[in-house]
């Protein structure tokens, strides 16, 4: 079904819910190939690697502009135009979704993770059902591996996790960097992203149910939420804007030299989330509009939202807001407030 298979996201969103495995066949005599469900893809070069690469795209189905690049270097590695260097599983996250052109069907896939799928209601709609899933592939995928974690531990186990934002950011590209409990943070990665054209990061501040945070946590995988841009339908997103990423992940997928400048912290804008604010209540509401990009900043005391009769203001002398959207479920994340990070454990 693979060789030959003229566009693997094609295959993909014609099976949204699942697809057969089709057992490993070899390309070009150096490389395994292994369809281990839809969207689920798995390149693993013969004469071996010291690195295990997750890049997964299309959590959010409306999140289209790294789903067309990942489908891209898929192409150009079952063609013949890439050869994998090192081991990479490919996943497109959530492809109902992305029939839909939605970012999600009944619920955020991307608060799912480290079990969050199985608790509550349990695993009562398929977006539940597949983070599970995507939670079991890349289990297999790291232990069939072997031992690793981050780079000095063994294999070198990395996670992309990428998306782009429902508004424009005054950074464009930006990373969060999730919560790492007596990690520090790589300076290595950090100037990878650097140069993939991801100039900014934020770092979190408490354990997520997120994708990323799912791999970091249980893999100790050097992992990152990565935000591209501004989500744009399926076909019309300006490829050029994502040439210095797909050049960074080609190199890193086919083990070519990255040529990394070593960490600068002048060169990246680095932000720590001092708090997040849970929605409580229907009627919340934010005090600016829409059309404010994440990033800006409010001063002391301003009020940027009202719920339940009550004010939310602005804590530290200023802070600034990401992800902003008063449209979640109660209970959920309406907005991150970031402030500069100061001395950040980097190393
Ligand atoms: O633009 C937005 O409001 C959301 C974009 C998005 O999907 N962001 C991720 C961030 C995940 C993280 O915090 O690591 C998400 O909300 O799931
Ligand atoms: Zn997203």
């Amino acid at each position: 079904m693979l060789q030959g298979c003229r566009d693997f996201l094609e295959l993909t969103l014609t099976h949204p819910i699942e697809l057969d495995p089709v057992a490993p066949f070899e390309l070009g005599g150096h490389t395994r190939v292994s369809l281990w469900d839809t969207g689920v893809l798995v390149f693993e070069p013969l004469s071996g690697s010291s690195k295990d690469i997750v890049i997964s795209s299309g959590v959010h189905g409306n999140e289209t502009a790294p789903i067309e690049m990942c489908n891209s270097l898929i192409q150009d590695l079952l063609g013949g135009a890439l050869c994998a260097g090192e081991r990479v599983l490919f996943l497109i996250g959530n492809p109902p979704a992305i029939n839909n052109g939605t970012r999600i069907v009944d619920e955020n896939m991307n608060r799912l993770f480290s079990g969050e799928h199985s608790r509550g209601p349990g695993l009562c709609h398929p977006e539940r059902v597949r983070a599970k899933k995507l939670e079991a592939y890349v289990t297999r995928f790291f232990n069939e591996g072997g031992e690793g974690g981050d780079k000095s531990d063994g294999r070198h186990r990395i996670h992309y996790d990428l998306h782009t934002a429902i508004r424009g950011s005054k950074h464009e590209k930006f990373a969060i960097y999730p919560y790492r409990a007596g990690r520090a943070f790589s300076g290595e990665q950090i100037m990878f992203l650097a140069a993939a054209g991801v100039d900014t990061v934020l770092f979190h501040h408490e354990p997520t149910t997120t994708f990323s945070y799912f791999s970091s946590e249980h893999f100790r995988a050097d992992a990152f939420t990565i935000e591209l841009g501004k989500v744009f339908p399926m076909g019309q997103n300006d490829m050029s804007k994502f040439a210095d990423t797909r050049e960074m992940l080609k190199r890193l997928i086919c083990a070519e030299p990255l040529g990394l400048a070593p960490f600068d912290e002048t060169k990246v804008n680095l932000y720590q989330v001092r708090r997040v604010i849970n929605k409580q209540a229907d009627d919340f509401e934010f005090t600016f509009s829409s059309d404010v990009p994440n990033f800006t900043a409010f001063e002391k005391g301003h009020v940027i939202a009202r719920e339940a009769g009550r004010d939310i203001l602005i804590e530290a002398d200023s802070e600034a807001v990401v992800f902003p959207n008063a449209k979640v479920p109660i209970g959920q994340r309406t907005v991150i407030m970031l402030v500069p990070a100061r001395d950040p454990d980097v190393r």
